[in-house]
């Protein structure tokens, strides 16, 4: 009998039917097994230490901004961006059978997603907002205890998978609620051969710190500028033991093996104190 290979694994936030399980269907085809994890750090580390063979996160929304958190993480863990998606948000209103909405007297959900939600929810004073760790793990919370008076935001594909019931659909914000992932493998790892085949030529993602000194951002950014190379974003995060003092998270289209690419980082990293590219990836 030939030997059994191992199911390619991938770690993600949340519980099954977490948006995150999506992006990773998406990236990966549908047959990736999935290891759900609790916290976005135990994603980072469960790549780290080998328990899995990719990890997939959220990075930003079109409606909330980005997700601080993770932008920390790749500076920490030593692990490379190799591919992105985008997955539109749909979020439902999602209680018990027999619950109904004029019942509801609390929605549970994951920051992130009740952020999206904000107009349903002024227009509904009497729904009270309470974080929760995931989309999905609080359909499967609110089903699990039987809470008579609370419901969950999550998607449509949760309410099916914990038998729960669709109160009401597609409160999001705005129809334009896109959240961006980023598919993760260790910096050791082989390069993997991927389902979606490349659309719009190239990304790359890096971060880099200068020093505080009068223009020293706008000299730093001048090394894209001056190479015509376009900037899709740019984030900051604090500097932690220097205060205000900050990182600087940019994505740009191009890729390192282009030599306007080369120059270019050769260029910043005459200028920047820290510089890391965190992955060059199809866009
Ligand atoms: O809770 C989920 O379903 C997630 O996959 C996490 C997450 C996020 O953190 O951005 C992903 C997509 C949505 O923007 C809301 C929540």
């Amino acid at each position: 009998m030939p030997p059994k290979t191992k199911p390619f694994q991938a770690a993600f936030q949340g519980e099954l039917g977490a948006f995150s399980q999506e992006a990773a269907m998406r990236l990966l085809g549908p047959e990736v097994h999935v290891q759900p994890c609790q916290r976005f750090e135990e994603v980072f580390q469960s790549l780290r230490d080998g328990k899995v063979d990719a990890a997939v996160i959220p990075i930003e929304n079109t409606l909330h901004g980005s997700v601080h958190e993770n932008y920390d993480h790749l500076l920490h863990f030593d692990h490379k961006i190799v591919a992105e998606t985008s997955v539109r948000i749909v979020h439902n209103l999602i209680a018990p059978p027999g619950v109904r909405f004029k019942d509801i007297r609390r929605t549970f959900s994951h920051p992130v997603a009740l952020n999206q939600c904000l107009h349903f929810l002024a227009a509904n004073p009497q729904v009270e907002r309470v974080p929760f760790y995931d989309t999905a793990g609080s359909v499967k919370m609110v089903m699990e205890d039987g809470l008579k008076d609370a419901a969950a935001i999550a998607s449509a594909v949760s309410a099916t998978i914990y038998g729960a019931h669709i109160l009401k659909r597609s409160i999001e914000d705005d129809r334009q609620n896109f959240t961006r992932f980023f598919l993760l493998r260790r910096s050791d790892q082989p390069e993997l051969k991927l389902e979606e085949p490349a659309k719009k030529g190239w990304k790359t993602s890096l971060v880099f710190s200068t020093r505080n000194q009068p223009g020293s951002l706008f000299k730093a950014l001048s090394a894209f500028a001056l190479r015509d190379l376009s900037l899709t974003k740019i984030e900051s995060r604090p500097l932690r033991g220097k205060p205000w003092e900050y990182l600087f998270y940019v994505d740009f289209l191009g890729s390192v093996e282009e030599e306007r690419v080369k120059k270019a980082l050769g260029h910043l990293q005459e200028l920047a104190d820290l510089l890391r590219v965190l992955g060059c990836y199809r866009a």
